[in-house]
């Protein structure tokens, strides 16, 4: 079955309140995209990667290439407004039947193991997304103040998040609301549920200038 995976990486970054846009910070050495592309080349030589980013940026992107001799071969699309934009814009480029994955630009410490069982799964479930446990004790704010819920009825939330690519061409046709966050709720938005598979913790998303501390000490 063919495979591709949509690498989202149009976003501004602005919890991160870096000149450079985030996805293109260093981390060990390189920047965080070089090492997000290279995890999915590393999980399978023939995946298509689609690498969607700001137009504005695209130059930027080939010459950091260049300078890093960077060889992993990927087609590039547009960022738009939002995540969902950006994801509809990449998944235009991708052709039916097969497996489509939806992955953070900056989300570069996922391991092997988990974007393997995140695709096998997608072959039974025809969507699953990889989720962690919540390891400290969970709040709720109510009008009265606040109160502990049980955190083990919640996960956190992950990528890569998987799809038969016919069906997240469809949940991508309607229309976009701001309860969209991930492939999911777009998903789910038409009835249809999701699988959870285990994640790793590492796969931090790369939002504040912390998560770049974390970052580095993970290398
Ligand atoms: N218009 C957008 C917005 C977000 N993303 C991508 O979606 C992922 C998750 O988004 P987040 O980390 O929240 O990134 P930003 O939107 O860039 O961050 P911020 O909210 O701090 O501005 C990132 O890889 C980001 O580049 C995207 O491709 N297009
Ligand atoms: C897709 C996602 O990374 C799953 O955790 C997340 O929903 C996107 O993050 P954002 O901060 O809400 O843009």
């Amino acid at each position: 079955m063919k495979q591709s995976v949509i690498i989202v990486a149009g976003g501004k970054g602005l919890r991160m309140g870096s000149d450079l846009p985030k996805q293109f910070l260093p981390v060990g050495g390189k920047p965080v995209l070089m090492h997000t592309l290279e995890a999915f080349r590393k999980y399978d030589a023939m995946l298509q990667i689609i690498l969607v980013l700001p137009r504005e940026q695209q130059d930027f992107w080939k010459q950091l290439c260049e300078e890093h001799h960077f060889s992993v071969e990927h087609l590039i699309a547009d960022g738009g407004e939002t995540r969902f934009h950006s994801v509809k814009n990449g998944l235009a480029l991708v052709e039916a039947p097969g497996l489509v994955g939806v992955h953070d630009g900056v989300r570069p410490f996922v391991t092997l193991e988990v974007i393997r069982r995140c695709y096998k799964l997608a072959e039974q479930h025809k969507a699953v997304i990889p989720v962690v446990d919540v390891v400290e004790t969970l709040r709720h704010l109510t009008d009265a103040g606040s109160e502990t819920v049980s955190r083990t009825e919640y996960k956190l939330v992950q990528t890569p998040q998987v799809f038969e690519v016919e069906l997240l061409k469809q949940a991508y046709g309607q229309e976009f609301t701001p309860f969209f966050t991930d492939d999911a709720s777009v998903v789910e938005a038409m009835g249809v549920p999701v699988y959870l598979a285990e994640g790793n913790r590492e796969n931090i998303k790369i939002t504040t200038p912390f998560d770049l501390k974390i970052g580095s000490a993970l290398l």
